[in-house]
């Protein structure tokens, strides 16, 4: 594995350097993923759009004067998760705003119209409303969370997430992609990543390119990941994902990564985490995607063939089946998974250290969806 020393070199490698960092990275992602490309097929679930935090990115985001603010309602919520059942869907991605009532008087009118005195406690009632009515599993990425917090949604969600995005404390000063964000300081995402360890979870993060962090930032956030995967095991996928200006964004105006960055980010994640954390990058927010696969990535993340992604609600998902397309020119195959990787699944007599990640109901509800598979014949499209 890469140290951050030799990590570090990196930061400006192009032409044969870059070409042979990729080369080494894609030997790595060979040797332990094989040529088989993932994704999970997921409906998305954007609970709530109001947030008490104002990343200077996201569109996500809706101020309490915009008519479009408000939470889904529990009716809502189930129509979503039945059409995306109904299109093959395994996994309901359940993403939402930080603790809106924390902030905004109509996240609190809200919540009281709804019976629920928390933003997390109605999540934690709609990944139920969820499991009562459909067969897929939640996966939940609300941001930052407290351990008891954690633990009250564990029984719930099939796997959880969230982008630690990055760790440099330049982020949250004046003029900052997070400034004014209590929940995006170093200290509460990495304090996340550490509590879902102790609780077993398996858990997914990531870093957000492009945002005002330098290279060193990179890998100084990296490296914190493979550190507590480490001490946890439970990391089961990083995300590198790269930013996209959007207009009326206070980053409108900031430059977008290119391909080569990307590429070059996560060749050395690959290189620098262990082979079996899955290394994934989002296909819907760079046209050259392809190219992701020279540079070790295994894994696409959740494509809905329903729902828009309403974090980038501007970039279309490519079709599962041009997905496939690319993936088959490049010698490689596309297949589905499940939001919690095998590993975590506790099917297997040596999976005893893995044993405490789904409670027994979901663990069933798992191998249900693994015999579909089976079926299936792991059919793609
Ligand atoms: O469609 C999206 N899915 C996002 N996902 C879902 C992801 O694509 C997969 O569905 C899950 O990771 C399942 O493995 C996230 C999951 C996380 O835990 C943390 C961050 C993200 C970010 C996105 C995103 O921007 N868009
Ligand atoms: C769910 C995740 O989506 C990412 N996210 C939010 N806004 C943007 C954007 N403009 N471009 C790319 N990714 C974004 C953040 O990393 C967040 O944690
Ligand atoms: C909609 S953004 C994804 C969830 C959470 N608000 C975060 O930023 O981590
Ligand atoms: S990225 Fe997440 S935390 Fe940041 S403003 Fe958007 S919804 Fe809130």
């Amino acid at each position: 594995m890469l140290n951050i020393r030799e990590a570090e070199s990196y930061g400006r490698a192009t032409g044969p350097d870059l070409f042979a960092l990729c080369e080494q990275a894609s030997a790595v992602r060979d040797d332990h993923w094989g040529h088989t490309l993932t994704y999970s097929r997921k409906v998305f679930i954007p609970l709530t759009n109001m947030c008490r935090d104002q990343c200077g990115y996201c569109t996500f985001v809706k101020a309490p004067d915009s008519p479009e603010a408000g939470y889904m309602t529990p009716g809502q919520v189930l129509e979503t998760a039945l059409q995306g059942e109904q299109a093959g869907c395994k996994e309901a991605l359940f993403s939402l705003g930080e603790r809106p009532e924390q902030r905004h008087d109509l996240a609190r009118q809200w919540l009281e119209k709804l019976g629920a005195r928390s933003t997390l406690d109605y999540l934690h009632d709609q990944c139920q409303n969820v499991l009562d009515n459909t067969r897929l599993l939640p996966h939940i990425n609300a941001g930052a969370l407290s351990k008891e917090e954690l633990r009250q949604l564990k029984p719930v969600a099939a796997s959880m997430g969230m982008m630690l995005e990055n760790i440099t404390l330049d982020l949250l000063k004046q003029g900052g992609a997070h400034h004014g964000c209590p929940d995006k300081t170093p200290k509460r995402r990495l304090a996340t990543l550490e509590a879902a360890g102790q609780l077993d979870i398996a858990f997914t993060t990531g870093l957000l390119i492009g945002i005002g962090e330098s290279w060193q930032d990179r890998i100084a956030s990296l490296a914190a990941i493979r550190e507590i995967h480490q001490q946890y095991g439970h990391i089961q996928e990083v995300i590198i994902q790269n930013f996209r200006a959007k207009p009326g964004t206070a980053m409108a105006g900031t430059q977008e990564p290119d391909l080569d960055e990307m590429k070059r980010t996560l060749a050395v994640a690959r290189l620098m985490l262990p082979a079996e954390i899955s290394l994934q990058a989002p296909p819907n927010l760079e046209a050259g995607y392809g190219a992701y696969i020279s540079a070790g990535l295994n894994d696409w993340g959740g494509i809905s063939p329903v729902t828009r992604d309403f974090i980038n609600p501007e970039r279309a998902w490519p079709q599962i089946s041009s997905l496939d397309t690319a993936c088959q020119g490049k010698g490689f195959e596309l297949a589905e998974r499940l939001t919690i990787y095998p590993r975590y699944q506790n099917n297997q007599q040596d999976q005893q250290s893995h044993q405490h990640y789904l409670s027994a109901d979901l663990q069933q509800r798992v191998t249900q969806l693994n015999q579909s598979f089976f079926e299936q014949g792991r059919l793609v499209a």
